[in-house]
């Protein structure tokens, strides 16, 4: 079998920047070594906590710093960051006055679906890609850029399979990686997204704090085919992003992470720099939407690194009708 690789497949677009392949590759490559921790489970002793919080006050699984860790040493010496910054890291980390620095931002959810780390089901990486904007050391604030900046964006999910999906702002692909040789193996050429879905995915027990908009559209999608969707829904909730968009991306549906009334959840759950935006622009580019609620999150301007937003992505039918239930609202 003719088999293309994600190397072979770099390689073959010829407008891309050789810094920018280099820094796939070696994305892609401590994918591959978090993959091989998380495959090995309780026989590496990656399971269960540790005593530190992150700067979100969430508590620290060893894999998330494991991850995180294993993100760092594989790119801080590839000569193609200025910086890089992540959910478990309070601020930027700076390349070392030791390694060669390079004209990218690298952001990242090491570890996405922490809560499912220990009961074995499907958890991610999620990274994205800026460019520096120039100044020496990298900046807080140089990170504060619009998605609509990204130059790439992508999640590796460990599921039954390990798969790396990908956009570099044409189209999305997917590679699987190959237990036999550890080699990204192209399997998904073109992912697009149906416009239109009956699948839906939400936490439910969040319901009571929902805001209307949210709450008419999920009642509709309940009534089912006597209501006014005409049409009967089912719901999936895997409670890692990573997971839930992966569905989507491979069948359609909607998922939604919503702003609620709760203290905690009224700037949304999901970080913006790291988990939507990257989520988003592999959203789009599959043909489907991702907003707020209000607007379309890769154009949301960021204030902080860890900033949060209302997330509401997927078949572009359904989340055009969610939008429109919030400007009824
Ligand atoms: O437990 P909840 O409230 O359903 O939240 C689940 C959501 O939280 C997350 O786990 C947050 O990501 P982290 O695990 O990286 O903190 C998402 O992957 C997922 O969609
Ligand atoms: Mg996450
Ligand atoms: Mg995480």
């Amino acid at each position: 079998m003719n088999r293309l690789n994600l190397e072979n497949h770099l390689a073959s677009l010829a407008d891309l920047d050789g810094t920018l392949r280099t820094l796939l590759l070696s994305v892609a490559q401590s994918c591959t070594r978090i993959s091989a921790a998380v495959a090995r489970g309780a026989l590496g002793g990656v399971l269960g906590s540790l005593e530190s919080e992150n700067v979100q006050g969430e508590v620290q699984k060893k894999l998330d710093v494991l991850s995180n860790n294993l993100l760092i040493e594989s790119n801080e010496r590839n000569g193609c960051l200025a910086a890089m910054a992540s959910e478990e890291m309070d601020t930027l980390y700076p390349i070392p006055d030791d390694c060669e620095r390079g004209p990218y931002l690298l952001l990242f959810d090491p570890l996405d679906g922490s809560s499912n780390i220990d009961v074995n089901v499907s958890i991610g990486t999620i990274f994205s890609i800026l460019r520096a904007p120039g100044s020496q050391p990298a900046q807080e604030s140089d990170f504060l850029q619009a998605g609509t900046q990204q130059v790439a964006a992508g999640y590796a999910v460990y599921g039954p399979q390990t798969m790396l999906v990908l956009t570099l702002g044409q189209g999305v692909v997917g590679f699987t990686l190959d237990p036999d040789s550890q080699e990204w193996v192209m399997t998904h050429p073109h992912i697009t997204i149906p416009a239109d879905t009956a699948e839906f995915a939400i936490n439910m027990s969040n319901m009571r704090h929902w805001e209307a908009p949210v709450r008419r559209y999920i009642e509709d999608c309940l009534t089912g085919d006597t209501g006014p969707l005409g049409k009967n829904y089912n719901m999936r909730w895997i409670a890692s992003m990573v997971a839930d968009v992966h569905r989507i991306l491979m069948r359609g549906g909607l998922f939604m992470y919503p702003r609620d009334a709760r203290a905690s959840g009224k700037k949304g759950k999901l970080r913006l720099m790291y988990e939507a935006n990257p989520m988003s622009m592999l959203v789009e580019q599959a043909g489907g939407a991702a907003i707020d609620g209000h607007i379309r999150i890769l154009e949301a301007q960021p204030d902080e690194l860890h900033q949060r937003i209302g997330v509401i992505l997927g078949s572009r039918n359904e989340v055009e009708r969610v939008k429109r239930y919030h400007q009824e609202d």
